[in-house]
């Protein structure tokens, strides 16, 4: 155990391959408390393969901890939100009986996620059934829910793709929140989205992760 073994996502000699095909290579990357790294690259680039190998859904080769945790392990769980561009909802719960029940499931307050789900404009789908929700208003509850969470390490998978310009704004300020209480957040886009905010950005290219060093960190 090396002291980045605590950070949020510590990360060394990483493989990802799926059908045989290596797609992912990390040298190495830590992600600390407060930090903000936006996980750029092409379509195909490995983005969303590595994410899935972060919370342990596909299998890896190589060194990977979160918050000391292996990947899929419970306590790499218990750390870890994932929001996916396409993310499911329990159709058996209203939004607002899935947040409570989610809350309880992770034992955190569930004021965050109810004040995020009002933020995002959720307030009139409450006792909505999720089925009954648009594409974009789903993911909005997706993300109150997994930034809601307040933990460790937060994974979002192309959030602003189904978003209006207002959830946009609400998002980043959502983010940004979570890293001033000391979460490391990693989100994946394709455009400008995120450059108000300080960040470090990490560029997927033919599946080998850039990371700039400390100096070159924007
Ligand atoms: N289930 C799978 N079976 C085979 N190949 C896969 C599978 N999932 C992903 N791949 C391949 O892995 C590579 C990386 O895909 P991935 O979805 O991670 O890229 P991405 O950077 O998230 O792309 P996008 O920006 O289009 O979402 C691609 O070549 C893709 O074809």
């Amino acid at each position: 155990m090396t002291h980045a073994d605590g950070f949020p996502l510590c990360l060394s000699g990483l493989r990802v391959a799926v059908g045989g095909r290596e797609v992912v290579r990390v040298e190495t990357l830590e992600a600390r408390p407060g930090e903000l790294l936006h996980l750029r690259g092409k379509n195909g680039a490995g983005k969303t393969t590595l994410l899935r190998a972060l919370v342990g859904v596909l299998p890896y080769t190589g060194r990977a901890r979160v918050q000391g945790h292996p990947p899929g392990s419970v306590g790499a769980r218990q750390a870890t939100a994932f929001v996916p561009t396409d993310a499911d909802l329990p159709d058996d719960l209203t939004v607002a009986e899935g947040l409570t029940f989610l809350a309880a499931a992770w034992r955190v307050p569930e004021a965050p996620l109810l004040a995020l789900a009002e933020h995002f404009g959720l307030g009139a789908w409450l006792d909505a059934w999720p089925m009954t929700l648009s594409r974009g208003t789903r993911q909005k509850v997706a993300l109150a829910l997994g930034l809601g969470l307040g933990l460790p390490l937060t994974l979002l998978d192309e959030p602003f793709a189904t978003l209006d310009t207002a959830s946009r704004d609400v998002l980043r300020e959502a983010i940004a929140q979570r890293c001033a209480e000391g979460g490391a957040v990693i989100v994946t886009t394709h455009g400008q989205e995120l450059d108000a905010l300080p960040q470090r950005v990490l560029e997927l290219e033919g599946g080998v992760l850039h990371v700039p060093s400390a100096g070159e960190a924007a």
